[in-house]
């Protein structure tokens, strides 16, 4: 019977003998995986091992062109999941509160000004709104992508792929951004994230260093 999408038993994301590839070079083979709604796994392996790869394929930027993704019981990509790269995509000429409205923007959010207020708060970035972004440092630009986090829900955006989104925070911002992250669980979202630290409130991890070739 095929499984309902609307079912809990059935995983959101479903990786089923993955190959894990950049161009013709396949990094992993075999890679398998069930991540519920309501999970975090942390995606851990040496550099190099194809982290970023995969995230790049689940979020359809690569290729899949050996085994299966199943999304919601279907076999397809996730849809509208949040995918959070090294390339933070802030654009250096517009204002930290434009850079944020943006990018809310693209999941089809327009957020009320005290949203954008509260959400730079969050990221101790209160007082900055209206600075040219190119005036931040590394750590600042970075929480400016991750301000977006405060505002999105697992209604639209359900899986959250997070390329190592602890680089250049203090460990206060890390504290929050684990909270945030089983807030987002708890109502029902799913993250697979990077992380070259542990990840204390991750519920299980994928290894790739098991599925290299
Ligand atoms: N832009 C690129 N073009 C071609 N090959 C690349 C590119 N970026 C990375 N690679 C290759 O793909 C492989 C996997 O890279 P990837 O970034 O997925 O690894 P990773 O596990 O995320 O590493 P790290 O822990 O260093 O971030 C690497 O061996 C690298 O040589």
């Amino acid at each position: 019977m095929t499984p309902k999408s609307g079912d809990i038993s059935v995983p959101l994301l479903k990786l089923d003998e993955l190959t894990i590839q950049r161009g013709e070079i396949p990094l992993c083979a075999g890679v398998s995986l069930n991540l519920s709604a309501g999970s975090i796994c942390h995606l851990v392996g040496a550099n190099g091992t194809g982290k970023t790869t995969l995230l790049m394929q689940l979020a359809g930027l690569l290729p899949v062109l050996t085994g299966h993704v199943f999304y919601k019981g279907h076999e397809r990509l996730p849809l509208q999941p949040l995918y959070v790269s090294h390339q933070l995509g802030i654009n250096p000429s517009l204002t930290v509160a434009q850079n944020l409205s943006f990018l809310l923007n693209l999941y089809g959010i327009v957020p009320r000004a005290t949203d954008i207020d509260e959400a730079l708060a969050w990221v101790g970035l209160q007082g900055f709104e209206t600075l040219s972004s190119n005036h931040l440092s590394a750590g600042q630009t970075r929480r400016i992508t991750l301000a977006r986090l405060y505002l999105l829900t697992p209604q639209v955006t359900p899986l959250w792929l997070l390329d190592e989104p602890f680089t250049a925070l203090d460990v206060d911002m890390v504290a929050r951004m684990e909270d945030r992250l089983q807030a987002f669980a708890a109502a029902g979202g799913a993250v697979l994230m990077t992380s070259h630290q542990p990840v204390a409130v991750a519920s299980q991890v994928l290894d790739l260093s098991d599925y290299m070739v």
